[in-house]
């Protein structure tokens, strides 16, 4: 049997970091070598395994970065990336970046990473989510030139805790719909006061903060008469930890290069 993927989780304490390493740790394929949080965290030195609820795996929370992880998985925030990117790539390890929020300079900066390592950037990491994207491009195709136009509205729903809105997978929908819909397409984020007819060219974004929702997308596709709706919704996180640990698995022999969830499932 091979050696096991060595992988470290960047953002461990968090809600997504706690559901890689209990799956991670429950897959034979799989070593977790580090669990990497910020200097000033709260928990460091607590065991990664308690706290993802799986009892100890001896990897202590830290902030220093590790030296022998083949693929960096990272949930974090916007501030926390620019260092990660650099680390990757002064380590020479792949890195799966699924963290959503980052400016564009810090995908400048991605973009740059990826010519010297692999890297798997994608705002889902859910099989359901990526599919649907596919299809609402496949969707926008056929009815973009139906008699009385075509409506897209991009409705997200996420828990009350979420940092970004919109949230990166609605912006991505929004992306692919567009590249099919034509260059003057517009993206309108939420509507107020005497906002005039919509235009048709027009993309609407909602963003919803309610409850504990771990993530859901509806994208509405109206017509004069009838509509679409394409809801995509999770019942908990581990189709994006899952996705996540499926693209370090993938990632593991390529050549440097920036590659999506796409690439991952063949889609
Ligand atoms: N692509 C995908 O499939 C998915 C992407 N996401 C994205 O992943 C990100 C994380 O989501 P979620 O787990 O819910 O968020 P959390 O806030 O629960 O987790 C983020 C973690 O990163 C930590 N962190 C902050 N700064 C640093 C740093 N400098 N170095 C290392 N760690 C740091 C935070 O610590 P502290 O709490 O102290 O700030 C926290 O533990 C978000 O951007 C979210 O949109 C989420 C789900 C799926
Ligand atoms: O913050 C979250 O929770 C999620 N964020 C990602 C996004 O912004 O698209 C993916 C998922 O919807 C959950």
């Amino acid at each position: 049997m091979s050696a096991p993927l060595r992988i470290a989780v960047h953002g461990a304490a968090g809600r997504m970091g706690r559901r890689v390493i209990a799956l991670a740790t429950a897959d034979k394929k799989i070593e977790v070598v580090a669990a990497i949080e910020h200097d000033q965290h709260n928990l460091l030195g607590t065991d990664a395994g308690e706290l993802a609820g799986i009892g100890a795996i001896d990897v202590p929370l830290s902030s220093k970065w590790p030296s022998d992880a083949d693929v960096v998985i990272d949930f974090s925030l916007p501030e926390a990336i620019d260092r990660c990117i650099d680390k990757c790539v002064s380590h020479n390890t792949s890195l799966v970046l699924a963290t959503t929020g980052m400016t564009d300079e810090q995908v400048e900066r991605l973009r740059d990473a990826a010519d010297k390592i692999p890297v798997v950037w994608a705002p889902s990491m859910s099989l359901a989510v990526n599919l649907s994207m596919k299809v609402a491009q496949q969707i926008t195709e056929k009815l973009m030139s139906v008699p009385g136009g075509l409506d897209v509205e991009i409705i997200e729903r996420h828990h009350r805790f979420k940092a970004d809105a919109p949230s990166g997978t609605a912006l991505k929908f929004g992306d692919m719909i567009a590249e099919k819909l034509g260059d003057d397409t517009k993206h309108v984020h939420g509507r107020e006061g005497h906002t005039g007819k919509r235009t048709q060219n027009e993309i609407g974004y909602h963003a919803v903060r309610v409850g504990d929702n771990p993530g859901e997308h509806t994208i509405v596709f109206g017509m004069l008469g009838e509509r679409i709706e394409l809801n995509v919704a999770a019942s908990n996180r581990d189709c994006y930890a899952g996705g996540s640990l499926a693209a370090a698995k993938w990632l593991s022999g390529r050549s440097a290069g920036m590659y999506d969830m796409f690439d991952v499932l063949e889609m």
